[in-house]
């Protein structure tokens, strides 16, 4: 190893997932990437990419009970690939955390005040943070001598306006128990936005712009000239837009309802709504590739579901264009919006009085790189934007630990 290091690992820790990826910030490029999927099932799948030196995937399968366990198999890989954790060309460790409350409003240098503080946030993120602290505590056992940073989803929408951010519930007692909307995916919602301001060839700061992230937690956000001026998530990630498990926006007083009436503990509703409603809880399925399946041969309740999904999303594009009051792009990301082009053309049929269309041909491109898909008369571009949550939290982690980022991928 010559210089000082450029390395840095990235682990994007989900309730029930490890996405991680090993990046060169001194050209940019990409060393490694994987998934670990299923973990605390018996069918836990970790598959792993080296994207250097031109080995193959490489997949394993069996139990993998926690976050610890799983960050362990993923350092055994990256071994196996000469990219272990020990290598000295390790520059810093980044990790996606869910929540950070009022106070992490900038990427952070993890000490162990730091992790007390995400650990008080876990009531607030109880699906994200306990997996986020788990990935830091084994990262930072194996690397105690290396900068850890915790990059924060809500730390985006920190430039919310009280308007947007508050509820109006009495003021005291949200102030009391910090209650307000702090919203999530924010990471993603920044780099996505970014991309498309180029995509337009614009500067972030001179366009609005709606972003759609669409994965199995979904949130939508307003973009002002750069920054966040609402969201759809809330105080947690339950609120808005239908998702996988999550039931989005109800009203409040379903969960009195269902404790007074049906005798459900708050834990039950807590597992009901963020669990057990959204796409699944109205048909069964999460993956939005099996209920497009499950349409196509006739099936009603796959059916209802999508229109469910297609009128929440609607919703929201019609508030945050009322919000923005202009827009000059309107555009979907992540495994959903990325993928799905039933979705996006739904979501925008009818619009046309807002200036807002899908170009048949284009949206059925399947494409790694940012697109427009509207066509060339539409007043608003509609675009896919492939989210990079990893190589966000990569260049943030590099530049906060000292290194230079040389940007040379999209945004
Ligand atoms: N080819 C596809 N067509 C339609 N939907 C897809 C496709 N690929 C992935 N998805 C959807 O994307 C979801 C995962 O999105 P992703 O952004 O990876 O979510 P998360 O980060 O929350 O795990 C899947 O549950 C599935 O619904
Ligand atoms: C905050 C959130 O919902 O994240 P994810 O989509 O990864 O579950
Ligand atoms: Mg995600």
């Amino acid at each position: 190893m010559t210089g000082t290091p450029t390395r840095v690992l990235v682990l994007n820790s989900g309730s029930s997932s490890v996405k991680y990826q090993l990046l060169d910030m001194g050209d940019g490029g990409r060393l490694a990437q994987g998934l670990v999927e299923r973990i605390g099932e018996d069918t836990s799948r970790l598959a792993h990419t080296p994207l250097r030196g031109g080995g193959a995937k490489r997949e394993r399968t069996g139990p993998i009970p926690d976050h610890a366990a799983a960050l362990k198999a993923v350092a055994e890989e990256l071994a196996a690939d000469g990219l272990g954790l020990d290598s000295p060309e390790l520059a810093a460790i980044g990790h996606r955390v869910v929540h950070g409350g009022l106070r992490f409003t900038e990427p952070t240098v993890i000490d162990e005040e730091v992790v007390a503080e995400i650990e008080r946030l876990v009531p607030v993120a109880p699906l994200h943070n306990p997996a986020n602290l788990l990935g830091i505590r084994t990262a930072m056992a194996m690397r105690p001598d290396l900068p850890q940073v915790a990059v924060f989803d809500t730390a985006f929408h920190t430039t919310m306006p009280e308007a947007a951010a508050r509820y109006a519930i009495d003021v005291e007692t949200a102030d009391a128990h910090r209650i307000r909307r702090y919203g999530f995916h924010g990471t993603s919602h920044a780099y996505v936005s970014r991309a498309a301001a180029k995509l337009l060839g614009k500067e972030p700061g001179e366009v609005n712009v709606i972003v759609l992230h669409l994965g199995n937690g979904a949130s939508a956000s307003a973009v002002r000239g750069g920054r966040c001026v609402d969201t759809s998530m809330g105080l947690t990630p339950l609120e808005g837009l239908v998702m996988g498990t999550r039931s989005g926006d109800v009203d409040p007083a379903v969960t009195f309802h269902l404790k007074r009436v049906a005798g459900m503990s708050a834990d039950e509703i807590d597992v009901l709504l963020n669990k057990k409603s959204g796409l699944v809880g109205l048909c069964g399925d999460n993956d939005m590739r099996e209920i497009r399946r499950r349409i196509d041969e006739g099936d009603e309740r796959a059916a209802l579901a999508f229109d469910i999904y297609i009128h929440r999303l609607k919703k929201y594009i019609g508030a945050y264009y009322a919000v923005l009051g202009r827009v000059d792009a309107v555009v979907f990301t992540a495994g959903v919006g990325e993928n799905a082009a039933p979705v996006r053309e739904a979501a925008i049929a009818g619009l046309e009085e807002l200036g807002l269309a899908v170009d048949a041909d284009l949206n059925a491109v399947r494409s790694d790189e940012p697109r427009v898909i509207s066509p060339v008369y539409a007043r608003v571009a509609v675009a896919v934007v492939p989210t990079d949550e990893e190589l966000e939290i990569a260049r943030q982690t590099f530049e906060l630990t000292g290194g230079k980022v040389t940007r040379t991928t999209n945004a």
